[in-house]
C-alpha cells in the first residue's frame, strides 16, 4: 500500500472523544486504512509528523465566494442591501475572469492554510473557480450564482441556463473532488417563474440547489407581504427544499421554518461572522439542531467578514449561539466542532468530516504546543474557544499533504498573493 502515515499526535473521534492514535492513509484510494495506537511503525511510507498536535477533520467551510477575497475590505460597515447593490455588486461587473481566478486562488491558499479541506462555493465564471480547485487538491461544490432581478428576460434566462450548465459540466472534475450544485443567488434576486423552472429541471437531473435565505428581514418581508407566506414555504412550493439542498443563513428563520427544513431534510448553513458584521441578525441556531436540522458553518465571502478562516467562525457560532439563546450552554464546544467537520461536509453532501477507517483522509493536524493553548484541559474546548487557524501545522485532503509544516504544496503562494494583489488593483480601479 501507497502509504502516509500521520503519527505521534491524538485523534479527534466522530464522537468528539479523543485518543492518543495514528492515523494510516491510503494514498491511492485517498481514504483513511487505519487509525490505532503506534500502529505506523507496520507501514513504510511517508509519515507526517503530529508530535504534540491534534488530528482532527479538516473544516469543511460550507458557504464561500471564494474569490471575493479581492474585495476584502473594499467596503464595511454597511447593512447586506446598500452594502451589496452600492459597492460589491458594481465591483463585481468589473471582474474578469483572471480576477476570479487570483481570487480564489488566494482564497484556497488561505483556506489550506488554516486547515480548511472543502468548501462550496457560488460566484460567476465557475470554470476558472474549477481550475483553481483541481490546482489546489481541495474538495469543493462549485455553483454559478443566479441573479434574474434588474435583468431583461433574455438576460436572466442565459443566467439560469449558465448556472444549470456549469451544475452539468463540472460535476466529476478533478477526479471527483468538484461536485455542483445549481444556486439560485437569493429568494428576492431571482424571479418565481425562473426558480420554479429551473428547480424543476435540477430536480429531474439530481442536481442539489444552493441559494441564500431568510438573511435579513428585507428578505422576508418582501416574500411575506406578495404570497402572503414565510420566505421558506415558499421556496417549498416552488420545489426548493430537498435533501440534497443547502441554504445560506437562515438567520430570520421561524419555529415552523425550522420544522419544515428539518422535514425536508434541507441543511442550513450558518454564517456567523457576516450576519454579525452586516448586522443582518442572530441566526436560531440551537432551536435548529434541536430540531434535528443538519447545520454546517459557513464564511461568507471574505468581504463581509473578513478572513476565511473556519476555526474563527466556528467560534463565533459558539459565542453568538450563546447570545442569541440567551443560554450560555447553548451550541457546546463539541457542537460547534462538529457543526464545521461532519455537519458542513454532510450539508454539502461532500465526503470527509470525521476520522474513520474507510472515510475520505481528508484531515489536518493542529499544533497545541502554542501559549495560547496551554495548558490543555479539554481538546475540544480549545478546538472551539482557542484555537487559530495559523495553529493548524499540516493539512490533508484526499490522502494528498497540501501544506506540510505550514508550507503549502500545491500552489505556489508568494506568486498566488502577489497576483491577487495585482488584479485586485486594477479591479477597483476600473470598477471606479
Ligand atoms: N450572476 C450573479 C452573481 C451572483 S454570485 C453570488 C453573489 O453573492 C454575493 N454575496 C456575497 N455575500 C453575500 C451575502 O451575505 N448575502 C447575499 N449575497 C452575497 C456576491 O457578492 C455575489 O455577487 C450576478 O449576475 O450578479
Ligand atoms: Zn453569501
Amino acid at each position: 500500500m501507497n502509504a502516509l502515515c500521520i503519527a505521534g499526535g491524538r485523534v479527534l473521534r466522530p464522537d468528539c472523544s479523543v485518543e492518543a492514535a495514528d492515523v494510516v492513509v491510503d494514498r491511492d484510494t485517498g481514504n483513511v486504512h487505519d487509525v490505532g495506537e503506534e500502529i505506523a511503525a507496520e507501514y513504510d511510507g511517508e509519515t507526517l509528523d503530529a508530535a504534540g498536535g491534534v488530528v482532527m477533520p479538516g473544516l469543511v467551510n460550507a458557504h464561500t465566494h471564494a474569490a471575493m477575497t479581492l474585495l476584502r475590505g473594499y467596503a464595511d460597515d454597511k447593512p447586506l442591501g446598500s452594502w451589496l447593490r452600492e459597492d460589491i455588486w458594481p465591483a463585481e461587473a468589473a471582474l474578469e475572469p483572471e480576477d476570479v481566478r487570483a481570487g480564489t486562488e488566494l482564497g484556497i491558499v488561505e483556506m489550506i492554510r488554516s486547515g480548511t479541506t472543502a468548501f462550496a462555493d457560488m460566484y460567476f465564471e465557475v470554470p476558472e473557480v474549477a481550475a483553481a480547485v483541481e490546482e489546489s487538491g481541495m474538495r469543493a461544490r462549485l455553483g454559478h450564482g443566479v441573479v434574474t432581478v434588474a435583468k431583461d428576460d433574455e438576460d436572466a434566462a442565459e443566467d439560469v441556463e449558465e448556472s444549470l450548465r456549469v451544475a452539468r459540466e463540472f460535476d466529476g472534475a478533478a477526479d471527483g473532488r468538484v461536485r455542483t450544485a445549481f444556486m439560485p443567488h437569493s429568494l428576492t434576486t431571482v424571479g418565481e417563474e425562473f426558480l420554479r423552472e429551473a428547480t424543476a429541471t435540477a430536480r429531474e437531473e439530481g442536481i442539489p440547489l444552493h441559494f441564500h435565505a431568510n438573511e435579513t428581514t428585507d428578505e422576508v418581508s418582501p416574500i411575506v407581504d406578495d404570497y402572503e407566506k414565510r420566505p421558506l414555504s415558499y421556496a417549498d412550493d416552488l420545489g426548493m427544499l430537498s435533501e440534497q439542498d443547502f441554504v445560506a443563513h437562515g438567520v430570520h428563520t421561524d419555529a415552523e421554518e425550522i420544522e419544515l427544513l428539518a422535514a425536508r431534510g434541507t441543511s442550513v448553513i450558518h454564517c456567523p461572522a457576516s450576519n454579525t458584521k452586516l448586522a443582518s441578525g442572530i441566526a436560531p441556531v440551537q432551536q435548529m439542531l434541536d430540531a434535528g436540522v443538519t447545520v454546517g458553518i459557513g464564511t461568507d465571502g471574505a468581504a463581509s467578514n473578513n478572513d476565511l478562516d473556519v476555526f474563527d467562525e466556528l467560534r463565533d457560532a459558539a459565542m453568538i449561539g450563546k447570545l442569541g439563546a440567551d443560554d450560555a450552554a447553548a451550541v457546546p464546544a463539541a457542537a460547534a466542532v462538529t457543526a464545521a467537520t461532519a455537519g458542513s461536509a454532510d450539508a454539502i453532501g461532500l465526503p470527509g468530516g470525521r476520522i474513520k477507517v474507510g472515510g475520505a483522509a481528508d484531515l489536518i493536524v493542529v499544533d497545541f504546543d502554542a501559549p495560547h493553548l496551554a495548558p490543555a484541559h479539554d481538546v475540544v474546548s480549545h478546538l472551539a474557544y482557542a484555537v487559530r487557524g495559523s495553529d493548524v501545522r499540516h493539512t490533508v485532503c484526499d490522502g494528498r499533504v497540501l501544506m506540510e509544516d505550514r508550507e503549502v504544496q500545491t500552489l505556489d503562494e508568494e506568486r498566488v498573493v502577489e497576483t491577487a494583489r495585482e488584479r485586485a488593483a486594477s479591479l477597483v480601479e476600473r470598477a471606479e
